[in-house]
Parts: C-alpha cells; structure tokens; sequence
C-alpha cells in the first residue's frame, strides 16, 4: 500500500457539510460526484497528498444511511491508493483478512475499490483503491 489516497467522512446533509469543510481546510471541494453503486453522492477536497471524501447517502439502502443509523456522523473508512488491486486482494486474502468484493468495483474519482470487514481490521472499515484514469 503506497499512500493513505483518503478517508471517507459520512454526513447527513452533503451542501452543510462542504460549507464546514470549506472552512474547516480553507479550501474548496475539488469535485462532487454520485456513485450509483454505493447510493452515495460524494464531495472531495484535496490535503496535500490525500483527500478528504464527504459521503451523504441517496438511498436508505446505502451503506451510509446504515452507518448514519447505527452510529453518528464521522469516520467511515480509510482508503490506501494500491498499485494492481487484484495482486493486492491476493495478498490480503492469503493473510487471512475478510474481503467483502472480490471483484473490484467502481468508485468514484476514476478509481477501482475493494472493501475488508471492519471485523477483520481492528473495527475499521479499510477501502482499497486503484487509480484507472
Ligand atoms: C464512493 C465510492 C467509494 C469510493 O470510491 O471511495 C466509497 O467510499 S463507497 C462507501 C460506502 N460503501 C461501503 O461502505 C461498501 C462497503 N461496506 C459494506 O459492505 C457494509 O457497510 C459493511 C461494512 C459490510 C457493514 O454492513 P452491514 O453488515 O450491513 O452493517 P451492519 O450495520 O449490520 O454492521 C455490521 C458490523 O459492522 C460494523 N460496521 C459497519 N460499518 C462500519 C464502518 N464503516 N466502520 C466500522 N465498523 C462498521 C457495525 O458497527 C457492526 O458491528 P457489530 O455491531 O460489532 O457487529
Ligand atoms: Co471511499
């Protein structure tokens, strides 16, 4: 794993949330997308080598509206930036770690992800990503 490429953030109300972000990192959002695979809109701001990935559901059945239910707003997952996601799902996979998509998906930002159960990470929520622009 070469570098942390983000951390996903879920909130409630994605047009509030850039607002305090924008305040909070001095900068504005690069870039807003939806991601029709994970019920998500999504809104990037970028920090030096990394990004912080805003995640607001646009469905009850998304991820995040599970997250938001059980938990609160806050941390959802960290993403590290991979070189070949199918060598590194190998690798991951033969050290025992629970892998919830074998085959990778399409995210957002031009990337391939691949998630791991927070049960097999210490109760965090870890996405693979490989950059495909
Ligand atoms: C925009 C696309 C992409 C990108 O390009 O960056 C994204 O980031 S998409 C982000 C949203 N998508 C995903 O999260 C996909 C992967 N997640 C999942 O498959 C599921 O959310 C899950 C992790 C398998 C959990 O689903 P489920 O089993 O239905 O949830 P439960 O609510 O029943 O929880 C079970 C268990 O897991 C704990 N949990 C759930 N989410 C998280 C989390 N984000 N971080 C840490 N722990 C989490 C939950 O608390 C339960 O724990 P126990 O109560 O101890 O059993
Ligand atoms: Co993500």
């Amino acid at each position: 794993m070469r570098k942390i490429e983000h951390i996903g953030i879920a909130v409630q109300d994605l047009e509030k949330s850039n607002e305090l972000f924008e305040k909070l990192l001095g900068k504005r959002h690069f870039k807003t997308e939806e991601v029709e695979g994970e019920k998500v809109a999504t809104s990037f701001f970028q920090v030096g080598e990394t990004k912080v990935e805003l995640l607001q559901a646009t469905d009850e059945s998304s991820p995040i509206a599970k997250f938001l239910e059980r938990k609160s707003e806050g941390v959802h997952h960290i993403a590290f930036d991979v070189e070949d996601i199918n060598v590194e799902v190998e690798r991951l996979k033969a050290e025992g770690f629970e892998i919830l998509n074998e085959t990778p998906k399409l995210g957002a930002d031009n990337k391939l992800v691949v998630f791991l159960h927070p049960r097999s990470t210490n109760g965090v929520l870890i996405e693979l990503c490989q950059d495909v622009s």
